[in-house]
């Protein structure tokens, strides 16, 4: 069966894009790691000439080891093992040197940072119980060595003044603090890519919503409120407004004789042509297969919407060069004004309608207004 993902197509989930963000992150830190791992064993081992072999040495070779099977079998690894075993490395790191030097542990700093790993990659649940055995292991471990029963495990004075010691922290931090900057930065940089696409997707989906596929023209959706705003400026400014109902003569034929994508284009063309007579104020819109709605807000009085009609018919019947083709169709409009045939919007696009049949029948590539007769 197949997963969902492939399901969907060629775009991956949010989910999947999320857990891919999560998974560069890990994968990043585990390079660091492994490049702590690669130059900190000989360190250690360099200590190891001042403090003589102490138990944690093995720790660290073995942590090593570690390090580089997790970061060679990354990618058969889920995040969630991924994340699991950088916070465990870092506890067994954390908590043996916390309990082997006290409160002289560099390794502290790998406690906090599985707390900081943990609130990035898992929840806030999963942090907050880090932080509360943190305390726990720093209690009984202070306990530990202020009570006598936890001693440190070497000449700490002596230690204190290693050089292989402070450069084994300085070298550590240096590289934890550069990998913990490019594992943020890059999921901050994939966060807002995904946010720009989420946008893109957004206002993809608010136009095709408003507006018709195939010429871009605004669609009835757009109309309603359209013809709601013009009206509610006629009413306010005492001004008129129009609405031209406009069908295609001879686009059936187009279809019949050169097929459907002929067709499309020929309706393209004729909705770049109406647009082309218009104001800026002006909309036009496709309403159905071969039907537009024009509406003329602002006008002074309803007789100058004829010669906006005449225009568009005119713009409509010159022949179309398609394909090495010349296909040529006609139109037919209605007219109908508010206030003077309709107060409501509704009513405007049935009259309008109404008009456009009596110019069809009545002949065709002709404008009729809006009567009662
Ligand atoms: N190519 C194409 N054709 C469409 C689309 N939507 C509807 N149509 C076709 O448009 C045609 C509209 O039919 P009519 O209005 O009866 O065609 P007409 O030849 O203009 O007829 P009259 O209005 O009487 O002149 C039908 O054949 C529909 O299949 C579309 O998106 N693309």
């Amino acid at each position: 069966m197949k997963g969902k993902d492939s399901l969907q197509g060629e775009t991956p989930s949010l989910a999947a894009r999320l857990t891919a963000i999560k998974r560069t992150f890990l994968e990043r830190l585990w390079g660091g790691l492994l490049v702590i791992a690669g130059i900190g064993m000989p360190l250690s081992v360099m200590r190891s000439l001042g403090t003589g072999w102490l138990p944690v040495y093995w720790l660290h070779i073995l942590l090593g080891a570690c390090v580089l099977a997790v970061y060679c079998w990354r990618k058969r690894l889920s995040e969630t093992t991924l994340s699991g075993l950088f916070i465990g490395l870092c506890w067994v790191v954390g908590v043996s040197g916390v309990f082997s030097f006290g409160i002289a542990a560099s390794s502290i700093f790998w406690l906090v940072l599985s707390c900081l790993i943990a609130g990035i990659v898992h929840s806030v649940r999963i942090t907050l119980m880090l932080a509360f055995s943190l305390v726990l292991v720093l209690s009984v471990a202070g306990a530990g060595h202020v009570g006598g029963w936890l001693q440190a495990s070497i000449n700490l004075e002596r230690y204190q003044t290693l050089p292989s010691a402070w450069l084994s922290l300085i070298f550590v931090s240096l590289v934890f603090v550069y990998f913990i900057i490019r594992a943020v930065g890059a999921q901050n940089a994939a966060l807002l890519d995904l946010l720009g696409e989420l946008e893109t997707q957004r206002q993809v989906i608010e136009r095709s919503a408003t507006h018709d596929q195939l010429t871009g023209l605004p669609s009835m959706r757009l109309v309603e409120d359209r013809i709601g705003v013009a009206m509610h400026q006629a009413r306010r400014s005492g001004g008129k407004l129009a609405v031209l109902f406009v069908d295609l003569d001879g686009f059936k034929a187009i279809n019949d004789n050169h097929g459907h994508p002929v067709g499309d284009q020929v309706l393209r063309e004729v909705a770049q042509r109406m647009r082309g007579c218009l104001r800026a104020q002006d909309t036009v819109a496709r309403i159905g297969g071969d039907e537009f709605l024009v509406i003329l807000p602002a006008m002074s009085e309803l007789g100058a919407a004829a010669k906006v009609a005449q225009s568009l018919i005119a713009a409509v019947s010159q022949p179309c060069p398609i394909e090495g083709r010349v296909l040529q169709v006609g139109a037919s409009v209605g007219i109908a004004g508010f206030p003077d045939d309709a107060d409501s919007g509704a009513e405007l696009r049935r009259k309008a309608d109404a008009a456009m049949y009596r110019a069809k029948r009545e002949g065709k590539g002709r404008y009729r207004f809006f009567s009662q007769g």
